[in-house]
């Protein structure tokens, strides 16, 4: 392909991304050059203030870059597009956030969080697609009336998920999805990740998610973490970010011919 991209559908050229003020100014992203293939699942990981996050805001098409170029689809450069371009690339990504209850608005009942989403009052139909969303989380439709702040941790990032899924997105984006939520509450909010990037359902009284389910599609996944397991159990390709760069890029289950980055992570990681 002439792009060199071999058809991906993201693609990062020569990203540079440079945050703070005059007086510390921090190169967040330096140089990135990256493909994510439709229906690819990439963990990213690296130590704290790596640039992970910066790298996620950038490729959903949410922070510009301040050098280099998003392609996201059809849209070659998409921060040149006219913004209604933009804001169609912005919809093919769901947003699932560290901590969904500060991104949600706290006068809402977590029902209302996803029918925004869907881009209607939670009336009618779209009270039923709301359901239906909340069924597809494991979520009995009876917490729609119920206020975040009154949920569990893993309950909340369920409803993130369920809210994620509302725009049909092409890319699922979770940023440290499950952290502080106990090791019961992780996995569940895993493994609602990982069959809805199947295009699964989860009945709300089963444990585990069918990979089977209602929309027959596989989405991408692009999940940060600074959790190795993690990056392993939920993605086929890990890249390792160290100050702004991507220094490995690697398939999950063959991490042993990584750089020193990613053998300080592994040797952090009990019995990977
Ligand atoms: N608003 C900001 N102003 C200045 N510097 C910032 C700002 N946000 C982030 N940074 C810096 O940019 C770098 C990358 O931050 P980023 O949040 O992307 O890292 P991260 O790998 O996601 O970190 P963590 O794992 O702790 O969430 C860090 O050095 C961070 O201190």
């Amino acid at each position: 392909m002439s792009r060199g991209d071999g058809g991906a559908l993201i693609s990062l050229r020569g990203v540079c991304r440079t945050l703070g003020g005059r007086r510390r100014r921090v190169a967040a992203l330096r140089d990135v050059d990256l493909d994510i293939a439709a229906g690819e699942s990439v963990a990213v990981v690296g130590r704290s203030g790596s640039g992970k996050s910066t790298l996620v805001g950038v490729v959903a098409g949410l922070d510009r870059p301040h050098r280099g170029t998003l392609r996201v689809g059809g849209v070659d450069d998409v921060w040149r597009a006219p913004e209604r371009e933009r804001r169609a690339v912005r919809r093919r990504f769901g947003w699932v956030p560290q901590d969904a209850l500060t991104s949600f608005d706290p006068r809402y009942l977590a029902g209302d969080v996803v029918a925004e989403a869907l881009g209607g009052a939670d009336t009618g139909d779209t009270g039923a697609a709301v359901a239906a969303l909340f069924a597809r989380v494991g979520l009995d439709p009876g917490l729609m009336a119920r206020r975040p702040a009154a949920m569990s941790g893993g309950e909340r990032q369920r409803v993130a998920v369920a809210r994620a899924l509302a725009v049909a997105p092409d890319v699922l984006l979770a940023d440290e999805p499950t952290s502080g939520l106990d090791v019961l509450a992780q996995e569940r909010v895993l493994d609602v990740i990982a069959a809805q990037r199947m295009g699964g359902a989860c009945g709300a009284s089963a444990r585990g998610c069918d990979g089977g389910g209602d929309t027959g599609r596989r989405r991408a996944l692009i999940l940060v973490t600074h959790d190795l397991r993690i990056a392993r159990r939920m993605a086929e390709r890990v890249i390792v970010l160290e100050d702004g760069r991507v220094v490995d890029d690697l398939p999950a289950d063959d991490l042993d011919g990584g750089g020193p980055a990613l053998r300080r992570l592994v040797e952090a990681t009990p019995a990977l």
